[in-house]
């Protein structure tokens, strides 16, 4: 059974040009133990999905669907309830940590203050529980580091802090969003294998333009555009064999493999192209493809792409 079964979700802002359809009709299925990936490029939505399943949008959102975790509807839990989940079962790790974490408190202390919070532990052993935390983030000297405060750390320390204070709870289910976010090549490479290892045996939804880092540390991987899952399928078959031309077009535009960037431009979210939303950019476009909008076709291993092509 999945741990997370996101039906038909929704998410739309108003703006002064019109309606933001960030997150359009999104299926996803996170089983148990099940790491997924979510990958395409910048302003397609991927946050504002993040952000949806945690309920941490702004109330101008307007979210629609179901987002079903261990046989209840997230978006019919009251506030409170809410509260209670994020943290202690669902946690996130967040984008950035310069914005993230506190500047005025030891970074030890905000890491127990998540454990007294959730867990109900007192000051003492909650921050003993910080300074194992940071050790298993693998953070040398970890108990001179928790009387540190953010500025004092390097951006990985940072991250690590970050990742620790996201798994302090010991959460079934992780949000990470862009944790290899403006690292350099080593640190990056060193986070990923920290992620990977923290987050073995949990369930997780990872938000990532790093395609290699998910493919590194996910187990499937879905694919989205303009507010629509194009290709889902396991992280091998993803980066070996996209069959949706977007996902062939990112992955040709990645450093590591040519740097061929995809021509055009994102679309509007406002008013998205007819058909499929890609048709614009796909090389391989026919007529269909301007007036039917594809659905997701199913081929086999659990793989499925929106494209007339793989029918
Ligand atoms: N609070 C908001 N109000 C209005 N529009 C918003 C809001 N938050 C996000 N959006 C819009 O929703 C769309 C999707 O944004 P989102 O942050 O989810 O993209 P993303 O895929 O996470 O991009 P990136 O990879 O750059 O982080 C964007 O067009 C963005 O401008
Ligand atoms: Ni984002």
């Amino acid at each position: 059974m999945a741990m997370l079964d996101i039906i038909d979700l929704k998410a739309h802002f108003s703006s002064p040009d019109g309606l933001v359809k960030a997150v359009n009709s999104v299926d996803l299925q996170i089983k148990d133990n099940e790491r997924l990936g979510l990958i395409g490029e910048t302003g397609c939505g991927k946050t504002v999905l993040g952000m949806s399943i945690i309920r941490l949008l702004p109330s101008s959102a307007g979210v629609e669907g179901q987002i079903i975790y261990n046989g209840q509807d997230l978006l019919h839990l009251t506030e409170e309830e809410m509260r209670q989940l994020r943290g202690r079962e669902i946690a996130m790790i967040l984008q950035n940590p310069t914005t993230s974490l506190n500047p005025v408190l030891k970074v030890g202390d905000q890491i127990a203050e998540v454990i007294s919070l959730h867990k109900g532990l007192g000051k003492k052993e909650a921050k003993a529980r910080a300074v194992q935390m940071l050790e298993a983030a693998m953070i040398p000297e970890a108990e001179r580091r928790a009387d540190q405060y953010p500025h004092e750390l390097s951006g990985g320390m940072k991250e690590r802090v970050m990742i620790a204070m996201g798994l302090a709870s010991h959460p079934s289910f992780v949000i990470a969003d862009e944790p290899t976010k403006g690292l350099d090549a080593r640190t990056k490479a060193e986070i990923v294998n920290l992620i990977r290892d923290m987050t073995t045996g949990r369930s997780m939804l990872m938000i990532t333009h790093d395609l290699a880092a998910a493919g590194e540390i996910c187990d499937r991987i879905a694919v989205m555009y303009a507010g629509e899952i194009l290709e889902e399928a396991s992280a091998e078959t993803i980066l070996n064999d996209p069959q949706h031309p977007y996902t062939q077009g990112f992955i040709r535009s990645l450093p590591s493999r040519g740097l061929h960037p995809i021509s055009g431009s994102s679309p509007s979210l406002i008013d998205p192209p007819s058909g499929c939303r890609f048709h614009p950019r796909c090389p391989y476009a026919m007529e269909v493809c301007k007036s039917e909008h594809p659905q997701m076709m199913r081929l086999e291993n659990g793989h499925s792409s929106r494209c007339f092509l793989c029918g």
